[in-house]
């Protein structure tokens, strides 16, 4: 691209197709790294902006990043509403800006939904395998939207569950989400059910009230909570 040359649009088929877990596995437990490093890690990354819309029980985030060792400039725009069960809207909607560094030209606008399914479930499973229990037997997913999907496409790559399960609030779609993988997913009538007995447990639900509690969680057992 030349510096006046508009961006470019990067929708969420091939942002799709660019982000298979096993090439963005790897990238992110680099990015993470360098996180992590502090300063020699080369990352900027100031706390992101969450503004309420309390009218309409929805945000916007701001997050914005750089990274000296990638020279890499972006920032992430998110919305996030409490949907009604009847809306097609997806309840969280991004973009995310790449801009070039060395002169703030906006070089790319991606569709940054599919990016935040994707890396969300993927730092999930890459804590999941710095952390893991020494037994890997038994997953347990609560919710069944986005992120539910995205986690369980993940972890059962990266991990030899040999039973999964999921709970939801309503339990039809629990039942969808069940229906909609080859494999076997236990639909279960309870967190509680869902829960104990599980080896790594994935929270991903909009419940602005506890759905896991402490004593049904195994000794040992790994919590993503999101
Ligand atoms: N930390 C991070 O980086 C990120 C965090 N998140 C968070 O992950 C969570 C899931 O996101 P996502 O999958 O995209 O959202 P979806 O809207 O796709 O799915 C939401 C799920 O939450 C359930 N749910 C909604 N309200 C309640 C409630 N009051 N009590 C219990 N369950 C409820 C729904 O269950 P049902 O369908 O059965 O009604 C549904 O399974 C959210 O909290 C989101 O903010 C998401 C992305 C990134
Ligand atoms: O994408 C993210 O980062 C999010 N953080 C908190 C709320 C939902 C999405």
């Amino acid at each position: 691209l030349r510096m006046n040359d508009p961006p470019v649009l990067i929708g969420a088929d091939v942002v799709k197709k660019a982000l298979q877990f096993e090439k963005l596995v790897p990238v992110l437990e680099k990015a993470l790294a360098d996180v992590s490093s502090g300063k020699e890690g080369g990352v900027v990354q100031p706390l992101r902006t969450m503004m309420s819309l309390e009218k309409y029980s929805g945000f916007l985030g701001i997050m914005p990043a750089y990274s000296s060792t990638d020279d890499i400039l972006a920032t992430k725009l998110l919305t996030f509403y409490q949907q009604k069960t009847s809306s097609t809207i997806p309840s969280h909607q991004a973009t995310v800006l790449l801009f070039d560094p060395s002169n703030g030209c906006l070089k790319a606008i991606m569709d940054g939904k599919v990016i935040t399914d994707k890396r969300t479930a993927a730092v999930s499973a890459i804590a999941t395998k710095f952390l893991k229990p020494t037994n890997l037997e038994v997953l347990c997913i609560l919710g069944s939207g986005a992120q539910a999907y995205s986690h369980y496409e993940i972890f059962t790559e990266m991990f030899p569950f040999k039973e999964v399960r999921v709970w939801s609030r309503n339990r039809k779609s629990a039942e969808a989400f069940a229906d909609s993988f080859p494999g076997d997913i236990q639909v279960c009538s309870s967190a509680k059910e869902a829960v104990v007995g599980a080896d790594v447990i994935v929270t991903v639900t909009m419940a602005t009230e506890p759905v896991l509690f402490g004593e049904w969680v195994k000794p040992g057992a790994h919590i993503n909570g999101m």
